[in-house]
């Protein structure tokens, strides 16, 4: 596994930002270093997100990403930004080879056997298994990991401090993506303080998770 995957990994949780001012992109990032979860998935979902992935690419010891990324010219944008890996929604196969070139680590989404099926034949391992809650949450990771456990997931999209654990305990879930620690509001008003509180409680969440696994 690449080292990107293996930070992932080690840090447990993957926040995803959708950041509308690239001013904000420097407090936030520090914001999540203060709270112990350094790296950050940036969508490219807002005209802001490629600067502020650039901005955040720029602070030492934090591991920056773009997400969202639905075409090879974004991939090229990423790189250019600084971005060490690429998230993307589905599983595309001209963004997988434009990843692959370049050497950046790519999880594409994946929700389904076929998707999976289709990923390994373009030599991937790690998966993003999106959208999560509403494609059968954990027990649906479970149940795709038996035809391929080979296959490492990074579940995204529905989870909370609610059902984090039950993902973290699936063996083949090396990291979770989530948003509730950099909500929309909270990087609107500034929140820094509450971002990093957040970022905090659910590292404490990780750990205590793993602990008991
Ligand atoms: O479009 C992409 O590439 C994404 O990254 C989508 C995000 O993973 C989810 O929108 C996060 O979902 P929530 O955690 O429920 O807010």
């Amino acid at each position: 596994m690449s080292d990107v995957y293996q930070q992932a990994e080690h840090i447990g949780l993957v926040p995803v930002i959708v950041i509308d001012r690239v001013e904000d992109a420097v407090p936030l990032g520090k914001a999540l270093i203060a709270g112990g979860l350094p790296i950050a998935e940036v969508t490219f979902r807002t005209q802001a997100g490629p600067e502020a992935l650039a901005r955040m690419a720029q602070l030492d010891g934090l591991l920056v990403g773009a997400g969202t990324v639905r075409s090879p010219e974004q991939v090229e944008q990423a790189a250019a930004a600084g971005a060490q890996f690429v998230v993307t929604p589905g599983l595309s196969a001209p963004i997988v080879a434009a990843c692959q070139d370049r050497g950046l680590p790519i999880l594409p989404g994946v929700s389904s056997a076929s998707d999976i099926h289709a990923a390994t034949e373009l030599g991937l391992q790690v998966l993003k298994f999106f959208p999560a809650q509403t494609s059968g949450g954990a027990p649906a990771i479970k149940a795709l990991a038996a035809p391929f456990p080979e296959i490492r997931f990074m579940p995204t999209g529905g989870i909370s401090p609610a059902n984090l654990a039950e993902y973290l305990g699936v063996p083949s879930v090396i990291a979770a993506g989530g948003s509730w620690m950099v909500a929309p509001s909270l990087l609107r008003e500034g929140r820094w303080d509450e971002v990093e509180r957040l970022c905090r409680e659910a590292t404490a969440l990780v750990s205590a998770t793993r602990a008991t696994a």
